[in-house]
Protein backbone atom coordinates (compact mmCIF):
# COMPACT_ATOMS: atom_id res chain seq x y z
CA UNK A 1 0.00 0.00 0.00
CA UNK A 2 1.29 3.42 -0.85
CA UNK A 3 1.04 6.58 1.24
CA UNK A 4 0.76 9.30 -0.43
CA UNK A 5 4.02 11.37 -0.99
CA UNK A 6 4.45 15.87 -0.65
CA UNK A 7 7.72 15.37 -2.72
CA UNK A 8 8.82 12.61 -5.45
CA UNK A 9 12.26 12.54 -6.81
CA UNK A 10 12.65 10.91 -10.23
CA UNK A 11 15.53 9.03 -11.97
CA UNK A 12 16.77 10.37 -15.38
CA UNK A 13 18.66 6.97 -17.43
CA UNK A 14 15.86 3.97 -17.58
CA UNK A 15 13.09 6.31 -15.71
CA UNK A 16 12.43 9.32 -17.77
CA UNK A 17 14.81 8.85 -20.69
CA UNK A 18 16.55 6.03 -22.89
CA UNK A 19 19.75 7.60 -22.94
CA UNK A 20 21.30 3.51 -24.21
CA UNK A 21 21.15 4.82 -27.93
CA UNK A 22 23.48 7.71 -27.18
CA UNK A 23 25.62 6.02 -24.36
CA UNK A 24 26.45 2.90 -26.88
CA UNK A 25 27.18 5.35 -29.75
CA UNK A 26 29.33 7.31 -27.32
CA UNK A 27 31.03 3.71 -26.16
CA UNK A 28 31.68 2.51 -29.37
CA UNK A 29 33.02 5.12 -31.17
CA UNK A 30 35.69 5.26 -28.06
CA UNK A 31 36.16 1.56 -28.15
CA UNK A 32 36.92 2.21 -31.93
CA UNK A 33 39.54 5.18 -31.30
CA UNK A 34 41.12 2.93 -29.03
CA UNK A 35 41.84 0.13 -31.44
CA UNK A 36 38.79 -2.45 -29.38
CA UNK A 37 36.11 -3.92 -30.21
CA UNK A 38 32.55 -2.44 -30.04
CA UNK A 39 30.19 -3.94 -27.48
CA UNK A 40 26.35 -2.69 -29.29
CA UNK A 41 23.40 -1.31 -27.51
CA UNK A 42 22.33 -4.49 -25.41
CA UNK A 43 25.34 -4.74 -23.60
CA UNK A 44 25.69 -1.25 -22.83
CA UNK A 45 22.22 -0.92 -21.41
CA UNK A 46 23.20 -3.67 -18.20
CA UNK A 47 26.30 -0.97 -17.72
CA UNK A 48 23.87 1.81 -17.05
CA UNK A 49 23.09 2.87 -13.70
CA UNK A 50 26.06 3.73 -11.95
CA UNK A 51 27.67 7.12 -13.75
CA UNK A 52 29.89 7.70 -16.80
CA UNK A 53 33.13 6.77 -15.19
CA UNK A 54 31.67 3.24 -14.01
CA UNK A 55 30.50 3.12 -17.72
CA UNK A 56 33.62 3.59 -19.15
CA UNK A 57 35.41 1.37 -16.83
CA UNK A 58 32.78 -1.77 -17.89
CA UNK A 59 33.03 -1.15 -21.11
CA UNK A 60 36.81 -1.44 -21.18
CA UNK A 61 36.75 -4.96 -19.20
CA UNK A 62 33.36 -6.01 -20.97
CA UNK A 63 31.86 -6.51 -17.90
CA UNK A 64 30.22 -5.35 -14.74
CA UNK A 65 32.57 -6.24 -12.29
CA UNK A 66 36.11 -5.36 -12.25
CA UNK A 67 38.38 -2.89 -13.07
CA UNK A 68 40.42 -2.47 -16.33
CA UNK A 69 44.07 -1.25 -16.57
CA UNK A 70 44.67 2.46 -14.88
CA UNK A 71 46.61 4.00 -17.75
CA UNK A 72 44.01 2.42 -20.55
CA UNK A 73 41.16 3.72 -18.14
CA UNK A 74 43.40 7.13 -18.18
CA UNK A 75 43.31 7.64 -22.06
CA UNK A 76 39.82 5.87 -22.34
CA UNK A 77 38.10 8.71 -20.13
CA UNK A 78 38.49 11.86 -21.70
CA UNK A 79 37.48 10.52 -25.35
CA UNK A 80 34.14 9.52 -23.87
CA UNK A 81 33.64 12.57 -22.27
CA UNK A 82 34.12 14.55 -25.19
CA UNK A 83 32.17 12.39 -26.95
CA UNK A 84 29.07 12.19 -24.63
CA UNK A 85 29.31 15.82 -24.48
CA UNK A 86 28.48 16.37 -27.88
CA UNK A 87 26.20 13.34 -28.00
CA UNK A 88 24.36 13.82 -24.81
CA UNK A 89 20.73 14.08 -26.43
CA UNK A 90 21.13 13.27 -30.23
CA UNK A 91 19.94 9.67 -29.77
CA UNK A 92 17.92 9.83 -26.56
CA UNK A 93 13.99 10.11 -25.92
CA UNK A 94 11.56 10.56 -23.49
CA UNK A 95 9.87 6.96 -22.41
CA UNK A 96 6.37 6.64 -23.56
CA UNK A 97 3.95 9.00 -20.99
CA UNK A 98 6.82 10.61 -19.41
CA UNK A 99 5.71 13.97 -20.20
CA UNK A 100 1.50 13.51 -19.16
CA UNK A 101 2.90 11.51 -16.20
CA UNK A 102 4.89 14.89 -15.24
CA UNK A 103 1.76 17.33 -16.43
CA UNK A 104 -0.60 15.13 -13.71
CA UNK A 105 2.18 15.47 -10.76
CA UNK A 106 2.94 19.18 -11.86
CA UNK A 107 -1.02 20.05 -12.15
CA UNK A 108 -1.98 17.53 -8.31
CA UNK A 109 0.74 19.93 -6.69
CA UNK A 110 3.56 17.41 -5.84
CA UNK A 111 7.13 18.73 -4.94
CA UNK A 112 8.97 17.29 -7.88
CA UNK A 113 13.15 16.90 -7.84
CA UNK A 114 15.29 14.66 -10.36
CA UNK A 115 18.09 12.34 -8.66
CA UNK A 116 20.34 11.00 -11.14
CA UNK A 117 23.94 9.03 -11.05
CA UNK A 118 24.41 10.78 -14.32
CA UNK A 119 27.00 14.00 -14.02
CA UNK A 120 25.73 17.46 -14.18
CA UNK A 121 27.62 18.58 -17.23
CA UNK A 122 25.48 16.15 -18.95
CA UNK A 123 21.99 16.25 -17.11
CA UNK A 124 21.21 19.63 -16.95
CA UNK A 125 21.55 19.54 -21.25
CA UNK A 126 19.94 16.06 -21.38
CA UNK A 127 16.61 17.39 -19.80
CA UNK A 128 16.74 20.56 -21.16
CA UNK A 129 17.05 19.49 -24.77
CA UNK A 130 14.29 16.68 -24.01
CA UNK A 131 12.14 19.27 -22.48
CA UNK A 132 11.32 18.13 -19.27
CA UNK A 133 14.29 20.55 -16.77
CA UNK A 134 11.19 22.93 -15.23
CA UNK A 135 9.44 20.29 -13.68
CA UNK A 136 12.16 19.65 -11.55
CA UNK A 137 12.63 22.59 -8.63
CA UNK A 138 16.20 20.99 -7.82
CA UNK A 139 18.06 18.08 -10.06
CA UNK A 140 20.93 16.55 -7.77
CA UNK A 141 23.96 14.31 -10.28
CA UNK A 142 25.91 12.01 -9.43
CA UNK A 143 28.41 14.58 -8.76
CA UNK A 144 26.40 17.03 -6.71
CA UNK A 145 27.37 15.77 -3.67
CA UNK A 146 30.44 13.42 -2.84
CA UNK A 147 27.72 10.66 -2.16
CA UNK A 148 25.78 9.15 -5.18
CA UNK A 149 22.86 6.27 -5.18
CA UNK A 150 22.57 3.80 -3.67
CA UNK A 151 23.66 6.07 -0.97
CA UNK A 152 20.54 7.98 0.22
CA UNK A 153 22.44 10.93 0.50
CA UNK A 154 20.91 12.51 -2.78
CA UNK A 155 17.88 11.40 -1.84
CA UNK A 156 17.74 13.21 1.85
CA UNK A 157 19.34 16.43 -0.32
CA UNK A 158 16.98 17.18 -2.17
CA UNK A 159 14.26 16.02 0.72
CA UNK A 160 16.01 19.15 3.21
CA UNK A 161 15.93 21.41 0.14
CA UNK A 162 11.90 20.76 -0.07
CA UNK A 163 11.77 20.64 3.88
CA UNK A 164 10.07 17.23 3.85
CA UNK A 165 10.08 14.57 5.75
CA UNK A 166 11.72 10.92 4.20
CA UNK A 167 8.25 9.09 5.81
CA UNK A 168 6.13 12.05 3.30
CA UNK A 169 8.95 11.24 0.35
CA UNK A 170 8.84 9.10 -2.83
CA UNK A 171 11.45 8.08 -5.17
CA UNK A 172 10.85 6.77 -8.63
CA UNK A 173 13.18 5.00 -11.06
CA UNK A 174 14.59 1.59 -12.59
CA UNK A 175 17.46 0.02 -10.77
CA UNK A 176 18.40 -1.60 -7.77
CA UNK A 177 20.51 1.65 -6.75
CA UNK A 178 17.35 3.45 -6.50
CA UNK A 179 15.66 0.72 -3.94
CA UNK A 180 18.85 0.40 -1.83
CA UNK A 181 19.09 4.39 -1.96
CA UNK A 182 15.29 4.89 -0.79
CA UNK A 183 15.40 2.21 1.72
CA UNK A 184 18.27 3.86 3.52
CA UNK A 185 16.39 7.31 3.26
CA UNK A 186 13.06 6.16 4.20
CA UNK A 187 11.79 6.91 1.64
CA UNK A 188 8.85 5.19 -0.68
CA UNK A 189 10.11 3.57 -3.79
CA UNK A 190 8.06 3.04 -7.28
CA UNK A 191 9.83 1.24 -9.89
CA UNK A 192 9.47 1.34 -13.79
CA UNK A 193 8.86 -2.36 -15.56
CA UNK A 194 10.67 -1.08 -18.55
CA UNK A 195 14.61 0.24 -17.10
CA UNK A 196 17.85 -0.24 -16.77
CA UNK A 197 18.71 -2.56 -13.85
CA UNK A 198 21.88 -4.67 -15.15
CA UNK A 199 19.87 -7.28 -17.03
CA UNK A 200 18.14 -8.38 -13.94
CA UNK A 201 14.32 -7.89 -13.31
CA UNK A 202 13.29 -4.93 -10.66
CA UNK A 203 10.51 -6.56 -9.03
CA UNK A 204 13.27 -9.08 -7.13
CA UNK A 205 14.62 -5.64 -5.93
CA UNK A 206 10.95 -5.36 -4.01
CA UNK A 207 9.72 -1.85 -4.70
CA UNK A 208 6.76 -0.75 -3.04
CA UNK A 209 5.40 -0.75 -6.40
CA UNK A 210 6.06 -1.55 -10.44
CA UNK A 211 4.38 0.49 -13.24
CA UNK A 212 4.74 -0.16 -16.60
CA UNK A 213 4.41 3.74 -17.53
CA UNK A 214 4.63 7.10 -15.98
CA UNK A 215 1.33 7.67 -16.61
CA UNK A 216 0.31 4.90 -13.99
CA UNK A 217 1.73 6.48 -11.06
CA UNK A 218 -1.59 9.23 -11.28
CA UNK A 219 -3.55 5.26 -10.20
CA UNK A 220 -1.63 4.61 -7.48
CA UNK A 221 -1.29 7.97 -5.88
CA UNK A 222 -5.42 8.20 -6.27
CA UNK A 223 -5.64 5.38 -4.52
CA UNK A 224 -3.22 5.93 -1.92
CA UNK A 225 -3.90 6.53 1.69
O1 LIG B 1 24.52 5.76 -15.04
C1 LIG B 1 24.21 6.96 -15.13
O2 LIG B 1 24.96 7.79 -15.71
C2 LIG B 1 22.97 7.52 -14.51
O3 LIG B 1 21.97 6.62 -14.19
P1 LIG B 1 20.60 7.06 -13.44
O4 LIG B 1 20.06 8.32 -14.11
O5 LIG B 1 19.75 5.87 -13.66
O6 LIG B 1 20.96 7.31 -11.99
MG1 LIG C 1 18.12 4.77 -13.73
Amino acid sequence: MINKPDMILIDVDGTLVDSVPDLAWCVDAMMQQLDMPAHGEAKVRNWVGNGVERLVRRALIGQLEGEPDAALFERAYPIFLELYAENTSKRSVLYPGVREGLDYLKAAGYKLGCVTNKAARFTEPLLRDLGVADYFAIIVSGDTLPQSKPDPAPLLHAAEFFGVQPTHSMMVGDSVSDVKASRAAGFQIVCMSYGYNHGNDIRDARPDAVIDALTEIRGLLEQAA
